[in-house]
């Protein structure tokens, strides 16, 4: 058995105390006209907002998640059959390969078709049609929505052109993630008295441009304030939750700032996840845009994602990833 990341009860109490009671994390229905603003506010304050009226199709979600739960229910033998990740496939309770561990399990797959298509016949056995089909036609959905999404964001912050955010994930190339994790119940939380929390994903941002995320009705995902306070997000199964990530935070020359996540472990119920990383070009270089900087100088060194992604994966799930392409470097 790993070693998990524990926080005694009144620590993490400590921790989310007064201040964080009140705060309510941006709220965008996206099917009204004065959205984009509101978008630009909460990535500015939050780097996460909550997505209602999104029009993805309910339909759409529950297959998934029927195909997803048949999958994590199966034998862990034969869920290995998925793994080692290659970088794309099966995980369990490692996270990364730097020593990261939490009370989860997974599928990371990358978001192109061809390649997927491959890994599922090659991993998923007989079931693997329907579970293909099934995350398709998910990731297609929430990929357009992403789009819809950074277009908005460019109209809200008055740039041109409205693609500039969004192209990066429509291009052929872009080397965007698909997650689904399964946070099982975890016995030793469900014991009477007990006073412990455990980490089910350890804190850390999203390097890529945005994430999409959507899990079923089981509370566990934090978010930190600017303030350094974790809040916890009240599950909402029929929302979608958006994070900034990284790639954003550097294009806007930090005006808008990568969120910093985690989720904890439940003592008696199944959280189920499913995230959509959407990043560039692995050739891409990673920049403030002109138009946004008004006479500023760039906060960041020039690098292109493939390099940022390099050095991020040599580095823990907590640290501090961007620290290392600041300018003046962090503290
Ligand atoms: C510890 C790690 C796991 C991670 C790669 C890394 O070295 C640092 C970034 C981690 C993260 C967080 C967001 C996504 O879940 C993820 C797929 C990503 O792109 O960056 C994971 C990576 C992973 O699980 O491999
Ligand atoms: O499972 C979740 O809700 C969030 C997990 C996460 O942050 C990640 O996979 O990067
Ligand atoms: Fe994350």
């Amino acid at each position: 058995m790993l070693p998990m990341v524990v926080l005694s009860k009144p620590a993490m109490e400590q921790l989310s105390a007064a201040t964080t009671l009140f705060t309510e994390v941006p709220l965008i229905d996206l099917s009204k006209p004065d959205s984009k603003n509101l978008i630009v506010k909460a990535c500015e304050e939050f780097g996460f907002f909550k997505l209602i009226n999104h029009g993805i199709p309910t339909e759409f979600i529950a297959k998934l998640e029927s195909e997803a739960i048949k999958f994590f229910s199966l034998p862990l033998s034969e869920k290995e059959k998925a793994g080692p990740l290659d970088p794309f496939g099966y995980g369990n309770k490692k996270i990364g390969h730097n020593g990261d561990v939490g009370w989860v399990e997974y599928i990371l797959l990358t978001t192109s078709n061809e390649a997927n298509y491959q890994k599922f016949s090659s991993i998923f056995g007989e079931a693997a049609e329907k579970f293909r089909c099934a995350v398709n036609d998910y990731v297609s959905a929430v990929k357009k929505m992403a789009y819809e999404i950074l277009e908005m964001l460019a109209d809200g912050l008055k740039i041109q052109p409205r693609n500039v955010f969004s192209k990066l994930l429509m291009d052929e190339e872009s080397d965007s993630v698909f997650r689904l994790n399964h946070y099982p119940p975890c016995p030793e939380l469900h014991q009477e008295m007990n006073d412990r929390n455990l980490i089910g994903f350890g804190e850390h941002t999203d390097p890529q441009i945005i994430s999409v995320l959507r899990s079923n009705n089981i509370s566990g995902l934090q978010i930190s304030l600017k303030d350094g306070n974790w809040i916890s997000i009240p599950p909402d199964q029929s929302s979608f939750f958006i994070n900034v990530g990284d790639s954003l935070q550097v294009m806007t020359n930090g005006r808008f700032k990568s969120v910093r996540h985690r989720v904890m472990a439940n003592g008696s119920k199944s959280r189920l996840s499913m995230i959509y990383f959407g990043g560039p070009p692995l050739s891409e270089k990673i920049a403030p845009l002109p138009s946004l900087m008004k006479g500023e100088d760039s906060l960041y060194k020039e690098f292109t994602w493939y390099e940022y992604k390099k050095s991020a994966y040599k580095l823990r799930l907590a640290d501090n990833r961007l620290g290392l392409f600041e300018k003046i470097a962090a503290s």
